[in-house]
């Protein structure tokens, strides 16, 4: 006979890892009955079609997720975890491939890809912007990864038409020191109207008479890339504004040092960047 505090054998705790991961499985069937029932109800609202992907419920769910978070289990594991679920049940909903420009490095974008899209959804490389943005457009709901890093080509320009592609999303989306697919990355689809979260905007800015000057300038609230322009003396900005700020105050800046706006464009927008402290 077993004494009552003797401690458990690795039988019994292996019967009661058995019994968690068979509950896991079966709550993760669940919520496959659950998303069927979700596509209805869309199909019957006419918010189905094109992408599944809704940016803004994903950020919240994300934050939620690393808000309660704690224990044994690293936070990395538990955000991958979850963003295969998430990822994948937007692909049963709506098939859609990932396009990713590898120009930036290959092994951190198709590390970012495959953390937050995990390995059903198709990954489909490119080298360079221009073939992302335009395997999105000609797609029905397809998304597009491009890098949120300085680089020589201004691809954000491309986003500019009416009907292109539009920011709609920046990855990760909690940010913190050490993250396992820490790359800054976009991403674009088809505008979504329904989903959008606009908490921060981002604009394609074109200025001529480019200075040293002109780039102190730039208000410290405002994350801008910086790529040259065709022209000699001019730069493509892609400025993304924090809550409660406005492009005119950026706008204002740049003039008072001396720059030219070429053009202003609103390319999309995204959830602010949540942010944890180790
Ligand atoms: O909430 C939705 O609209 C869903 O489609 C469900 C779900 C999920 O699996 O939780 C899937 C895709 C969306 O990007 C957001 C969330």
């Amino acid at each position: 006979m077993t004494h009552p505090s003797a401690p458990p054998s690795l039988a019994d705790l292996r019967a009661e890892i058995d019994r968690i991961d068979a509950a896991m499985h079966h709550l993760l069937m669940e919520r496959s009955a659950i998303i069927d029932r979700l596509v209805q109800v869309k199909r019957s609202q006419g918010t189905e079609g094109g992408s599944a992907f809704r940016p803004a419920r994903e950020a919240d769910m994300m934050r939620r997720l690393v808000e309660r978070h704690h224990g044994l289990l690293p936070l990395d594991t538990v955000e991958s975890i979850w963003r295969v679920i998430i990822a994948t049940f937007t692909y049963v909903q709506a098939p859609y491939a990932v396009h990713a420009d590898l120009a930036v490095g290959e092994p951190a974008m198709r590390d970012s890809a495959r953390f937050h899209f995990g390995f059903t959804v198709p990954f489909v490389p490119h080298m360079g912007a221009s073939g992302v943005i335009e395997a999105v457009e000609a797609s029905k709901g397809d998304l597009g990864l491009l890098p949120a890093t300085v680089g020589t080509i201004p691809w954000w320009t491309a986003l500019e038409p009416e009907r292109a592609p539009k920011i709609i999303a920046r990855l990760p989306f909690v940010e913190r020191a050490d993250h396992p697919a820490a790359l800054p990355v976009f991403v674009v689809s088809h505008p979504i109207p329904d989903a959008a979260v606009t908490e921060v905007r981002v604009y394609s800015v074109r200025v001529s008479g480019w200075s040293a000057r002109a780039g102190h300038a730039l208000p410290a609230f405002a994350e801008v890339l910086i790529a040259p322009d065709e022209a000699l003396d001019g730069a493509a900005l892609l400025v993304s504004l924090p809550p409660g700020h406005d492009i005119g105050e950026v706008l204002t800046a740049l003039k008072g040092a001396g720059a030219g706006i070429r053009g202003m464009c609103a390319v999309g927008s995204h959830a602010a960047i949540h942010k944890v402290h180790a």
